[in-house]
């Protein structure tokens, strides 16, 4: 996502800038989970990236007893129920009229916090007493992974090649994403 939208990258990058890193040895910096703690935006652009390319795009569920749906479908025990989270990213109806646009800003409150937003609009982690246990510490790992690697490398697409989404139990490329990285003036 940081290829195709330098704005946000150029945003990401100057919110590392005043954030506190280790050097390792190469003069490269990596940064730390508390240090990453007030790093708003980049939290922020990996939700968004999540809610368009949820790492799960289906679910599958079985009711347990005889139901209605909030919508009004009614469900016998034992129906399943297959729901698609990566559509449910992007409908207009749940996330506005730019839903198709990568935009980490709905993230974040008029007050510079991050926006909670509840997790049965955002699904990529599950909603409900089955929800990710991991989501805490996936998301700190992402940002000490993604911080380290944009504060590192500039990264960019091959050219011609295209990112195709394809859809499995875990979200796949269908030819991989391939991407040259080119060192940043330390500093
Ligand atoms: C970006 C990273 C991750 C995403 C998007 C994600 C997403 C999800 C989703 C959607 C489910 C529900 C699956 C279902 O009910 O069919 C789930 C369940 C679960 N996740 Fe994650 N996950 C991530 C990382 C992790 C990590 C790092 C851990 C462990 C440290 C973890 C542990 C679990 C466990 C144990 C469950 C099952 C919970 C239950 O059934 O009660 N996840 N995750």
């Amino acid at each position: 996502m940081m290829c195709k939208h330098p704005k946000v990258e150029a945003r990401i990058l100057e919110e590392l800038k005043d954030l506190q890193s280790s050097s390792w040895p190469g003069d490269f910096s990596v940064f730390e989970c508390d240090a990453l703690r007030s790093a708003v935006y980049l939290q922020a652009a990996l939700l968004e990236t999540l809610r368009l390319f949820p790492a799960t795009p289906f679910e599958e569920k079985e009711a347990h007893v005889d139901d209605i749906l909030p919508n009004g479908t009614k469900v016998t025990k034992g129906t399943r129920i297959i729901f698609s989270l990566y559509a449910m990213g992007r409908i207009e109806g749940i996330w506005g009229k730019d839903y198709l646009e990568f935009r980490p800003e709905r993230w974040v409150s008029k007050s510079g916090r991050l926006r909670h937003e509840p997790s049965y609009k955002f699904m990529s982690f599950n909603s409900g007493p089955r929800s990710c246990i991991g989501k805490d510490v996936s998301l700190s790992n992402m940002k000490i992974t993604a911080a380290s690697i944009i504060h590192n490398f500039k990264v960019e697409l091959v050219k011609g090649h295209e990112v195709m989404p394809q859809s499995s139990v875990i979200l796949h490329t269908q030819n991989g994403m391939m991407v040259s990285l080119k060192r940043r003036v330390a500093g």
